[in-house]
């Protein structure tokens, strides 16, 4: 008996959004295609394309959409456009991670043998950790919040268990990857880090494989770039982790290189470059497509189960890597077209030299 097709929901958002979704859905079409993988695409309109089009940065129907379908590819955000706006396309994102209640982000970063020539730092030690980021949670969403003339005032606010599901999160990653955990916290000043500490401390008793540590978020940002390979698994609470996150990035080589997954405890899981909308590129055809093909990797694993369709889209970039296929961002002279057709090219091309019964 067929099985019902996979409901996937697309939000191209703005400027290069929409530029790196179609590259990521040829991949998908590409990778996906006679694999036995049914599924649909439909797209709506979120950030500020949901303004434009529905007067909100999640219209309803958007999120109706997303809260039913298998998985939620998004592209990217925001922009000069829509900054004034009463409801900010960045509201609408906050929104939609706190309604589908994605409160772990996981974000890799990996340097590649292939990536290690675009890296601004030297690597004697292979580079591959993995930030595991609290997103619904902490100084983005804390109340009180308030602006007056004389001042302004943001809350940074945890409970334990929110601190707790995240810490599973990343311990159990840890139980699969190589059993270190690093805690990045401001603990000589913060109550909330202090917090944690404690919180996280209890978790890790109850995974005797992992060893934990803890670093203070300056000197984890000065360590991401001294000694990158130190680290397997980081994790830290919400605004830590979206500035070391871009920071982490850009030892790849380009903040267009990474992918992540947000999820929660039920429901779909949603995936999405790091990066922002690049207004500063768009329209000119030479966003890298990567982190959004990465992205839709990711889902394929970790949504579908399909470690097969990811491992080909993920030899199939580091052979467009290893050929200096690259957009501009690493150095190369692509195009994000010319980049897509050379992944799904390898992709092809690997079809025909795996093809079981080919002789
Ligand atoms: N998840 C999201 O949708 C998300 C994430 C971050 C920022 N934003 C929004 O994006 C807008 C722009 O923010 P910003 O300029 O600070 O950050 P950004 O991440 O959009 O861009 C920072 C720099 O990195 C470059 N860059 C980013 N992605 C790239 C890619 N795929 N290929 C090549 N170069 C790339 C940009 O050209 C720019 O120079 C803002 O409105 C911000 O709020 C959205
Ligand atoms: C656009 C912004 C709200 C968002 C965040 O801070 O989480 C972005 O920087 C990210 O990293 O996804
Ligand atoms: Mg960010």
């Amino acid at each position: 008996m067929s099985q019902k097709p996979y409901q996937i929901t697309a939000l191209p958002g703005d400027y290069i959004g929409p530029e790196i979704m179609a590259a990521g859905l040829r991949v998908l079409r590409a990778v996906t295609a006679d694999q036995n993988f049914d599924y649909t695409v439909t797209e709506y309109p979120f950030g500020g394309a949901g303004i434009d089009a529905a007067g909100d940065p999640l219209p309803k129907e958007t999120l109706a959409a997303a809260k039913a379908s298998d998985a939620v590819l998004l592209a990217a955000i925001g922009g000069p456009k829509w900054d004034g706006a009463a409801r900010t396309p960045e509201t609408g994102l906050l929104e939609i991670r706190k309604a589908l209640n994605l409160f772990a982000n996981i974000r890799p970063t990996a340097i590649s043998p292939v990536m290690q020539r675009y890296s601004p730092i030297k690597n004697e030690d292979p580079v591959d950790f993995v930030i595991v980021r609290e997103l619904t949670s902490g100084i983005y969403f804390g109340t009180p919040r308030e602006r007056t003339a004389d001042y302004a005032l943001d809350t940074m606010r945890y409970t334990a268990s929110e601190i707790e599901r995240v810490a599973r999160v990343a311990f159990e990653m840890a139980n699969r990857r190589h059993q270190h955990v690093t805690l990045v916290d401001k603990a000589n000043v913060l109550a909330t880090s202090k917090f944690w500490r404690e919180v996280v401390g209890r978790v890790a008793t109850q995974y005797p494989a992992v060893t934990l540590d803890y670093s203070y978020v300056d000197a984890a940002a000065m360590k991401i770039i001294a000694n990158p390979a130190q680290f397997d698994v980081i994790l830290t609470e919400n605004l830590f982790g979206d500035i070391l996150s871009d920071e982490a990035a850009q030892i790849t080589g380009s903040l267009g290189t990474i992918p992540s997954m947000s999820s929660g405890a039920n429901g779909p899981a949603l995936y999405e470059p790091i990066h922002g909308s690049a207004p500063d590129i768009a329209g000119q055809g030479i966003a890298n497509p990567f982190s959004m093909i990465k992205s839709v990797a990711m889902m394929l694993t970790n949504s579908f189960d399909r470690r097969d369709l990811a491992a080909t889209i993920n030899a199939a970039v580091d052979q467009s890597i290893a050929t200096h296929i690259v957009t501009p961002d690493l150095g190369g002279s692509a195009t994000t077209e010319e980049v897509t057709n050379a992944v799904i090219q390898s992709i092809q091309e690997s079809r025909v030299s795996y093809e079981p019964n080919h002789v």
